[in-house]
């Protein structure tokens, strides 16, 4: 499923309607009708005015639903004859819905809606922000058309607004030609909707809702539904965002998803779905029947120091895991008698001297000779900060042509490179892998974490393409950003995952399946998903998410 910005939303909108001659007018009425629906379908969920037997929230008509049109029994000529299934409900008359209508297109959705379940039987009023005679175009049109049906109409500061008198609100107020935080009617409509308490159904998003970052303004509708039309916005999936819009159902209007790819990168929901087929992972074909444990790759992992030996470890149990043939984890000396036997699976390789437990300028050597014989590098997880370790790290990004995996501190080293961004130390010619939260992200950006939250695909899709390398921002749907700008939201995993270690697992996971031949995208995508999937498995297990350890993730691979 894509995911678009409200320009891309708007491209693809001109698009159907000036080259595929699809009119606009359709595209509201299909839009109209969707919200309808939802609104329907919430109220039969809700068992709002409807019989106990239509409580259970399925959408199959109720009996008081079939339409027997003549005397006797229709069921003798051949079956029921049942009215539009969508929009019927048992006792249609208990509801009574406001609709909300500002003047732009989403207003022109609104207000197709409240035909729509007028039709359906629902009481409906219209409560305009600002005077009608405003509305321009299409929106007009469905003005006109309203107000020819008698649909009763208040508008906001002209006549009051009782929103107690209702049973459920019909948000349509602003879409994606939003811009900034609501004024004036807009914000004062959108507390008193706050404050009702009612059940409110969002068309297209919640006003007051950034369409594209994610970020509430100040009001912002907190929706019950929002049904997103045409294509899901980049500002639903993103928090706090997300959690303004309550559940998201997608409908589509018209407009053909195929055409997002020619206006502006992709970015799209990473379901199991789109990893099969747009990103090609096989799972099937990870494991040749004949293979041996040098089929399946080769990790080094340079992690790890004396207070946080724990970090390598995850990581590189997570590789194991994750299906690489073999593990090496190259430490620091003192390191090793605490270590030995604890994983019997992993190979261990001194490459810092020293009893200190700490990692040195002088270890590059020594892990570069290591890499030589190993298909993958991860570094970061534990490895803490020491003297000269930006160079460090940029000898390891300029001296293999391995793929490189970095992670926690190694992020650091590189948000010290240099203002330009590690895009100086030259083009890597194998995959790169950065592997942030929040915090690290706004490091490498060099701004406060708060503004990276504010546009998390933004940033991420913008520093993946400058900087030419795959960029995965950890967090609540974490996004998998790559160097040719199309970017991956996961949907998998929960907030039990906000736990230490749970990042060094993910490190060693995509390592692991880079050594199996993965590329680069596939990987990380692939990675973060497995991921949140095993957390899940994890917590159901347990019970409760939040006693969730990292370790615990490594056990539901
Ligand atoms: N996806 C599609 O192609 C379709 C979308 N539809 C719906 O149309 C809206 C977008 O409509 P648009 O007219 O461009 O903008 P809005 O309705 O969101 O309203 C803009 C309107 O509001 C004023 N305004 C902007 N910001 C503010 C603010 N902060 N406070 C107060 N007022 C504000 C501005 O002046 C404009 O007049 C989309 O979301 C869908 O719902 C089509 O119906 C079908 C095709
Ligand atoms: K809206």
């Amino acid at each position: 499923m894509f995911i678009v910005t409200a320009e891309q939303m708007r491209a693809v909108d001109e698009h159907t309607i000036h080259k595929l001659g699809i009119p606009a007018a359709s595209l509201m009425e299909n839009a109209g009708r969707a919200i309808a629906e939802e609104v329907i379908a919430l109220c039969r969920e809700e068992g709002m005015g409807s019989k106990a037997a239509d409580r259970k929230g399925h959408r199959e008509p109720g009996k008081a639903e079939r339409a027997h049109t003549g005397p006797g029994d229709l069921q003798g000529y051949g079956g029921d004859i049942i009215a539009d299934p969508a929009l019927v409900m048992a006792r249609p008359g208990d509801q009574h819905w406001y609709m909300l209508i500002g003047k732009g297109n989403n207003g022109g959705d609104g207000l197709v809606a409240a035909r729509h379940l007028l039709e359906a039987g629902l009481g409906v009023t219209l409560v305009y922000a600002e005077g009608p005679e405003s509305l321009r175009g299409e929106a007009a049109v469905q003005r006109d058309a309203a107000a020819q049906l008698g649909i009763p109409a208040l508008v906001h500061g002209r006549e009051a607004v009782d929103f107690s008198r209702c049973t459920g609100i019909v948000d349509a107020l602003l879409g994606t030609g939003s811009r900034g935080a609501p004024l004036g009617a807009y914000a004062a409509l959108i507390e008193a909707v706050n404050d009702s308490g009612k059940p409110v159904v969002s068309a297209d998003v919640p006003s007051g809702l950034n369409a594209d970052t994610g970020e509430v303004y100040e009001p912002c509708i907190q929706a019950r539904v929002t049904v997103c039309l045409a294509l899901l916005k980049r500002g639903l999936v993103q928090y706090p965002g997300a959690s303004a819009a309550g559940r998201i159902v997608v409908r589509s209007i018209g407009i053909p998803a195929r055409l997002v790819p020619e206006h502006g990168p992709s970015v799209r929901l990473l379901t199991e779905e789109v990893l099969r087929s747009s990103l090609h992972v096989d799972t099937d074909r990870l494991r040749a029947p004949d293979g041996h444990k040098g089929t399946y790759g080769h990790v080094l992992l340079a992690a790890g120091s004396l207070p946080m030996s724990g970090a390598g470890l995850l990581s590189a149990k997570a590789a194991l895991r994750a299906g690489c043939g073999l593990a090496t984890w190259a430490l620091p000396a003192a390191l090793l008698p605490h270590i030995i036997g604890s994983v019997p699976e992993l190979m261990l390789a001194v490459a810092a001297e020293g009893d200190s437990g700490e990692w040195n300028a002088a270890s590059a050597d020594a892990v570069l000779r290591l890499a030589e014989s190993r298909d993958v590098i991860a570094t970061g997880p534990g490895l803490g900060r020491f003297e000269g370790d930006t160079g460090w790290l940029r000898r390891l990004w300029q001296q293999t042509d391995r793929p490189l995996v970095i992670d926690a501190d190694a992020l650091n080293m590189l948000a010290d490179a240099g203002r330009a961004g590690p895009r100086d130390w030259g083009q890597r010619s194998a995959a790169t892998i950065l592997t942030p939260h929040p915090g690290e992200m706004g490091r490498l950006l060099g701004m406060p974490t708060p503004e990276v939250q504010r546009d998390r695909i933004g940033h991420a899709a913008r520093y993946a393409r400058e900087q030419g390398v795959t960029l995965v921002l950890k967090g609540a749907r974490t996004v998998i950003a790559t160097p040719s700008g199309e970017a991956y939201i996961n949907t998998t995993g929960h907030a039990g995952m906000a736990t230490g270690g749970a990042g060094d697992v993910l490190t060693g996971i995509i390592a692991g399946l880079l050594a199996q031949g993965l590329s680069a995208e596939q990987a990380a995508a692939f990675g973060v998903y497995l991921h949140g999937q095993a957390a899940e498995q994890a917590a159901l297990r347990r019970g409760d998410p939040a006693s969730l350890l990292a370790g615990d993730i490594i056990d539901a691979l």
